[in-house]
């Protein structure tokens, strides 16, 4: 049970160096490079002319390629009647044979972008190397001030395209056209601030798997993992998700948990619970079973008899019971989702946790917990979600409005997180989610990806009044279109 061999090719995430290789391969290949900067050029000219009306046009050309595509735009603009000036970086830059760009070039110190003006930002793409300075950095830090709306060639310029952080200043785009695939820089850090709304066109790149320096999660990746294998099934066969919760007043947090396991397709959920408060969790559930929960027999006796998958955290405490209980279950290698407490759990000693855990293991914290748990890391979302799945011997999904999944292949990047999702207990949701995709067998890189997409689908367009406790209907909703036969 895999991700789509197809669906990788087409949603994987390039980065900048591997899409210069790319780029070369493509050439080597027999496609010139004047072919590439053309059809660039060509997909840039059409979103610009969906997109804004005609009005005055600077476009600010760098020294690479990237300049040479502002160029190639310039050309085309011209010769369709736009008023477009040109700044270049280096003044000396050989236009002789471009006559027509050459009349329009201004001296970058008369470049003052304003309201009302359009500015097309092909400084630095996919080459930018090093923090902007000097001149580049003024221009850049003065389109980054104004109010021209700007429209940026691959990259914002001065936005790295590997981890997304500003090398100095990034202007903020309102739309990026970029080639071929999108860079993680996109979606990471400042990425999805700066870069506006994102166009992606082909200009014939061929694609290889080995470019892939992550995914961008899709649901051509997984959906295929969603259908019932059969009509004829029960409960217990469709996964059973045991689910953790703790004493008193925080029952909430685990009560979501199962609720969302409930939804997730799995047959069968047991939400487990100290007897103090087993019978109001009992009066708080219909489809979920409720049992009490006496300490790490109670889950291992449960889990053994039905396998499936465990969460916990939500709401579980830092009891000595819950603790041993987690530690039980590790032993078993049944597949968990360990989130929230059960992760503060061992702030203080992680290595006792990271021993025990194993691949089917999907932890899922968010930037507090992460740090608290794998200390200080250097390093893009990205990276330090793959450096700690490598420590932690199992699957790292680290939250945020851009969430990364990482284990022990392609590490994903998730963006179609929202602000609803910024409230009390979503977490606990996804944390059950996942429960129930890997109870019903998915690997828990994929389960974790399911989780995160349809999770942060469900709360799209829900806007800020969104309560956790109105997620699991939704999730069946997306759930119900995703495995719709049209797919
Ligand atoms: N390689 C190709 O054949 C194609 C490239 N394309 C475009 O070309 C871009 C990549 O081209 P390049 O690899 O030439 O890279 P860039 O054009 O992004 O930048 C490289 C140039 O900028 C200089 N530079 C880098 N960082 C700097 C800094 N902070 N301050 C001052 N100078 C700096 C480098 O020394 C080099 O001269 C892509 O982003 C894309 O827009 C597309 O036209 C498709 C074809
Ligand atoms: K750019």
């Amino acid at each position: 049970m895999a991700f789509d061999e197809a669906a990788i090719r087409r949603h994987m995430l390039v980065t900048p160096g591997a899409m210069a290789a790319a780029d070369e391969r493509t050439i080597a290949g027999g496609t010139e490079r004047a072919v590439l900067i053309r059809r660039a050029a060509r997909a840039i000219t059409r979103v610009l002319r969906s997109r804004y009306a005609k009005q005055p046009t600077v476009i600010l050309c760098g020294p690479g390629h990237n300049g040479a595509d502002g160029i190639s735009v310039a050309e085309m603009l011209i010769e369709a009647g736009w008023p477009v000036e040109v700044v270049l970086l280096d003044e000396n830059q050989d236009l002789s044979d471009r006559l027509g760009v050459l009349s329009r070039v201004r001296p970058s110190g008369t470049f003052s972008p304003r309201a009302g003006m359009l500015v097309i930002d092909a400084l630095f793409g996919a080459g930018l190397s090093r923090l902007l300075e000097g001149e580049a950095l003024m221009l850049i830090e003065r389109l980054e001030l104004s109010q021209a709306t700007c429209l940026a060639i691959d990259l914002p310029s001065g936005l790295d395209g590997q981890t997304g952080e500003i090398r100095g200043a990034a202007p903020y785009a309102d739309a990026t056209v970029t080639f071929h695939r999108l860079k993680p820089g996109h979606l990471l850090g400042h990425g999805p601030e700066r870069c506006g709304k994102v166009f992606l066109a082909d200009i014939g790149i061929e694609a290889e798997e080995d470019d892939a320096g992550a995914l961008h999660n899709h649901p051509d990746l997984w959906r295929h993992l969603l259908r019932p294998s059969k009509r004829d099934t029960h409960k217990y066969e469709k996964g059973h998700v045991t689910a953790l919760g703790g004493p008193g007043l925080k029952g909430g947090a685990g009560r979501l948990a199962a609720r969302a396991a409930a939804v997730s397709g799995a047959g069968a959920v047991t939400y487990l619970t100290p007897l103090s408060s087993a019978e109001f969790a009992a009066a708080s559930f219909d489809a979920v079973m409720v049992a009490p929960f006496h300490g790490p027999d109670s889950v291992t006796d449960l889990t053994y008899k039905r396998g499936g998958a465990c969460v916990f955290g939500p709401g579980m405490g830092h009891g000595d019971a819950a603790k041993e209980a987690l530690l039980a279950v590790l032993e078993t290698e049944i597949p968990c989702v360990l989130d929230a407490d059960a992760l503060t759990l061992f702030e203080k000693k992680p290595g006792e946790l990271f021993e025990k855990l194993h691949p089917n293991c999907v932890l899922t914290p968010h930037e507090g917990e992460f740090s608290r748990l794998f200390g200080e890391m250097e390093g893009s979302k990205l990276e330090r979600a793959c450096k700690a799945a490598k420590k932690a011997g199992a699957v790292v999904l680290l939250k945020g409005s851009t969430t990364v999944i990482a284990g022990d292949g392609l590490p994903l990047v998730n963006s179609n997180g929202s602000a609803a999702l910024a409230t009390a207990g979503a977490g606990d949701v996804l944390a059950g989610l996942i429960a129930g995709f890997l109870a019903q067998g998915m690997a828990a890189a994929e389960a974790a990806a399911a989780g995160a997409y349809i999770h942060a689908d469900a709360a799209s367009g829900q806007g800020p009044g969104l309560e956790a406790e109105a997620l699991p209907p939704l999730i069946a909703s997306v759930l119900k279109n995703l495995v719709a036969p049209t797919h």
